[in-house]
């Protein structure tokens, strides 16, 4: 889509206000951790937070030092999709904000950074599909994840049906996506949705995942970390050259 028009887009989302979403870079870790901040609404996203997270993911691309990013929500949960207040009064608005949401989460899953969801409570409908914009999902083992748009009579909007597809292929994600069923942590697991369930006596489980990460994935310097990626994101995008964006 031309910037000009998501520019527009911008403008009109960023009127819908409520909650933030905030980057914290540290350069020693090579770590970011990128915050859904709505915890009143667990985490749900407002027009602001769609253009907070676009301003994060373009801060998110010129980070020389960086490795590894974790995206979380605030207080306990990951994000419940869109916040309904908004998406209520948004509801003629929802092919643009779509075509926003597309736009950032293809950024995010593209970054030349390893990213890692850390879902958490409750994660559902535009939350689950967020969670598909990282390389990877460790959860907490009491998490729920479930794409439940189809409840509302919705399909999913910002690009989770092609991430689903090429995560899990046709099967599971037409299992998924069509019986809107809500999958625990480690039915999550078994389905090859979540990668690792943060053990239950794990008492901080953001500290948790930046091990997992670090140790797994980050070990190497930025520059080497950052170079595989690219490479890997222009295999992926060559070998799934037929699919639509
Ligand atoms: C883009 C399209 C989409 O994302 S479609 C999917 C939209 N999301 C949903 O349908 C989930 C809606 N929320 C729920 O079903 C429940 O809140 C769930 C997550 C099951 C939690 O239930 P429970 O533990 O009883 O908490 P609760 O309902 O009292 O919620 C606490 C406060 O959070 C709010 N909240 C939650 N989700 C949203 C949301 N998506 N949009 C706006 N507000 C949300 C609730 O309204 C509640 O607020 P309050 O305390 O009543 O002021």
């Amino acid at each position: 889509m031309q910037r000009q028009t998501l520019h527009n887009i911008r403008n009109e989302l960023a009127k819908f206000e409520g909650g933030s979403v905030d980057l914290d870079l540290d350069d020693e870790t090579g770590l970011a951790i990128l915050t859904l901040n709505n915890p009143r609404r667990m985490n749900s996203m407002t027009g602001k937070m769609m253009v907070d997270l676009a301003d994060c993911v373009s801060e998110l691309t010129k980070w020389s030092h960086g490795k590894g990013l974790i995206l979380k929500g605030q207080g306990g949960n990951f994000c419940t999709g869109g916040d309904l207040t908004f998406v209520k009064k948004a509801l003629h608005y929802g092919g643009e904000m779509a075509a926003y949401q597309h736009d950032t989460l293809t950024r995010l899953l593209n970054l030349p950074l390893i990213s890692v969801a850390l879902v958490q409570g409750h994660t559902l409908g535009g939350g689950a599909e967020l969670s598909t914009a990282c390389d990877y999902r460790v959860m907490s083992s009491t998490a729920k994840i479930g794409f439940v748009q189809m409840k509302m009579g919705l399909t999913t909007a910002w690009g989770a049906a092609t991430r689903l597809t090429r995560l899990l292929g046709r099967r599971k994600a037409i299992n998924l996506l069509c019986s809107a069923k809500i999958l625990t942590a480690r039915s999550a697991l078994s389905e090859g949705l979540a990668d690792y369930v943060i053990p239950e006596s794990c008492d901080d489980e953001l500290q948790e995942t930046k091990h997992w990460l670090l140790t797994n994935m980050c070990s190497l310097d930025p520059d080497v970390i950052q170079s595989l990626k690219r490479l890997v994101v222009r295999a992926d995008l060559r070998s799934n050259s037929s699919y639509a964006p």
